[in-house]
């Protein structure tokens, strides 16, 4: 199996250069993700997952090293390639869902696709066979605020694979649930991603949902290195 989705090499990056309270986060991460490989990236608070995340996703560049989507390398892009494909092949959920208050479940899920001019009924219907995959199918109508923590997350799941992406980034995505919830939000993640065979890289303090993803790495002095501890 050859065919990496993601492709980080030596990043490095700081905060506050050059400043008495400069702080060096990534300081030569490097890492591959093949298609249908879910990766737990496992790490302290504050030892740069955000930022890494962030960095791959393409909401924030590094200081140097190459981020590759597809082998494509994402250096020196123009802000249109960038943003085009930062909405259309990568996926990314927060701990908190983020979802638009004013929309209902399937709108949230809907809206990213109308605006990359695909059809309404089209949109409706891809909303609800990925609803149907994390079992919120039932709530489509409700907003937000009427669903539960766990709903509203398996919600944002949805809308964050609105667009089909090629790879996942996900922040803690159960990391605001109770430990119950969290473990039946995981196994719809899991799901989700397994229907679809994308490439996942999922930021995770617990070590239980690390076992559960093909491989692991965590972050140490800032790089990359296999295993979950
Ligand atoms: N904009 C910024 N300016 C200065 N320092 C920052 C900035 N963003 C992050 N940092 C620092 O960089 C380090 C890594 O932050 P990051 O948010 O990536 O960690 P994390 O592993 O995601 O932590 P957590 O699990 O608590 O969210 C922290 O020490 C943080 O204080």
């Amino acid at each position: 199996m050859n065919n990496p989705i993601l492709t980080l090499t030596d990043l490095k990056k700081g905060y506050n250069h050059g400043k008495p309270n400069e702080v060096r986060v990534l300081q030569g991460a490097t890492l591959s993700v093949q298609a249908g490989e879910v990766v737990a990236l496992v790490a302290p608070s504050g030892a740069g997952k955000s930022t890494l995340l962030h960095i791959a996703g393409l909401l924030d560049t590094a200081d140097t090293g190459t981020v590759a989507i597809r082998g494509e390398d994402m250096t020196n892009l123009n802000d249109r390639r960038r943003t085009a494909i930062r909405r259309n092949d990568v996926g990314f959920i927060y701990q908190f869902h983020h979802l638009l208050p004013e929309f209902s479940a399937l709108e949230n899920i809907t809206l990213p696709q109308m605006a990359n001019g695909v059809r309404d009924q089209d949109a409706r219907d891809r909303a609800m066979m990925l609803l149907e995959t994390v079992g919120v199918a039932h709530r489509a109508a409700h907003r937000p605020a009427e669903l539960s923590g766990g709903e509203q997350q398996r919600v944002a799941f949805c809308r964050a694979l609105a667009n089909d992406p090629v790879l996942l980034l996900a922040d803690e995505p159960t990391g605001n649930l109770d430990p119950a919830t969290s473990d039946k939000v995981f196994d719809a993640l899991m799901a989700l991603v397994r229907s679809t065979g994308l490439a996942a890289v999922i930021a995770t303090h617990n070590l239980e949902l690390a076992a559960r993803m093909d491989r692991a790495v965590r972050l140490v002095d800032g790089q990359l290195v296999d295993g979950a501890a």
